[in-house]
């Protein structure tokens, strides 16, 4: 079956082309992928990724299949502001770059890069724009499936698995038993990790690494153990996922733009149901740039600062941009859209 040579079909091929040749690099432009894609920014840089590792010829993978199966992942995005296929595609993308850090080298296996690219995908496929507890506030039907607990990410798992179900779309059809049991097992791990409730034990048990790194010869990190191997790529995962400002300043503000949005509809719906409206949803009482400089001292570069450590120096130049961006954000508060600084 032919299929297209970028993966989707599209008016700018060598628009397109062009900008997915920077597939490797930090300040891939995604908002620029999604228009030129004909809005197929996931399918586009997933597609891309998998050919960039030869994983389809590694676990004979039709490129169909996996086309199927990335289209059809995409349209499982729900359309809001942030928490959209584009925001997926961006993960996935960061994760690739973070992989092919120098003091990872030869560390994971094609599974397991594999297993990381596939969790970064589908990791908030069907994401309804509001927050766990939200959902657990207002008794959703989500949160009465998972018991209140990691609500959201344990339904981009179930939504992900299911997809896989059909014959057209398993892209795992010629894996082993036990290569298919490890790579569920490990994408479960890496996605529940995302829930930012954990981002607190996350983050002691990689300064924990780092105090202990045992590093080889080359200065390539050592992991022996199944849960350092984990433990290290659910901190990249979580890493990718807040990402956002530690990219090019044109790119983080247009994302702050879109979480800022979301969160609004969030306050608008608890305004409306007349529950408390969460912190930084009120779009009344907002505070754009506060709330990032709050969002980057407290949760960002403290696990940025740690990232940076364990690979050292390869992240040194994204600890540089997110405190310059950090600076900037100091240096706008209340100038922007927001005339009346609160
Ligand atoms: C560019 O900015 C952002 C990018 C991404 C995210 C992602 N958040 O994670 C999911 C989530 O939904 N959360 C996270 C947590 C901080 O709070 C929870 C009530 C909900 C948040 C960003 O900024 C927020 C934080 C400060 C101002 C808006
Ligand atoms: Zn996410």
């Amino acid at each position: 079956v032919n299929v297209p040579e970028l993966g989707v079909e599209t008016q700018y091929p060598q628009e397109l082309a062009d900008v997915l040749s920077r597939i490797n690099d930090w300040g891939l432009d995604t908002f620029k992928v999604e228009e030129l894609s004909d809005q197929r920014p996931l399918t586009a840089i997933t597609y891309r990724i998998f050919q960039e590792r030869e994983l389809c010829r590694i676990y004979s993978i039709e490129q169909s299949t996996l086309l199927k199966y990335l289209l059809t992942l995409e349209d499982h995005y729900q359309q809001v502001p942030y928490h959209n296929k584009a925001h997926g595609a961006d993960v996935c993308q960061s994760m690739h770059v973070l992989l092919n850090a120098s003091a990872l080298d030869g560390v994971f296996t094609e599974l397991e890069i594999m297993s990381a690219i596939f969790a970064s995908a589908v990791h908030d496929v069907d994401h309804p724009g509001v927050t766990n507890q939200f959902l657990i506030n207002t008794n959703s039907d989500l949160a009465i499936m998972y018991n209140d607990e990691s609500v959201l990410e344990n339904h981009h798992l179930a939504v992900a698995f299911k997809l896989l179900q059909s014959q057209e779309r398993n892209i795992f059809s010629n894996l082993t038993t036990k290569q298919m049991k490890t790579l569920r097992k490990m994408v479960i791990d890496m996605v529940l990790a995302t829930d930012m409730s954990k981002h607190m034990q996350l983050l002691a048990d990689l300064k924990t690494m780092v105090e202990s790194k045992k590093v080889t010869g080359n200065n390539i990190i050592m992991l022996e153990t199944y849960d350092d191997r984990i433990q290290v790529l659910q901190n990249m995962i979580h890493c990718a996922d807040l990402s956002n400002p530690t990219k090019p300043l044109d790119i983080y503000t247009r994302w702050t733009d879109r979480i800022m949005e979301e969160f609004w509809r969030q306050g608008d719906k608890e305004r409306d149901l007349r529950l408390e409206i969460s912190p930084m949803c009120d779009r009344r009482v907002a505070s754009v740039e506060k709330s990032q400089i709050g969002f980057i001292e407290f949760i960002v570069h403290p696990l940025w600062e740690t990232w940076a450590d364990l690979v050292y120096p390869d992240a040194n130049n994204i600890l540089e941009t997110l405190e310059q961006n950090r600076d900037w954000y100091q240096s706008h508060i209340g100038q922007e859209n927001g005339a009346l600084s609160s």
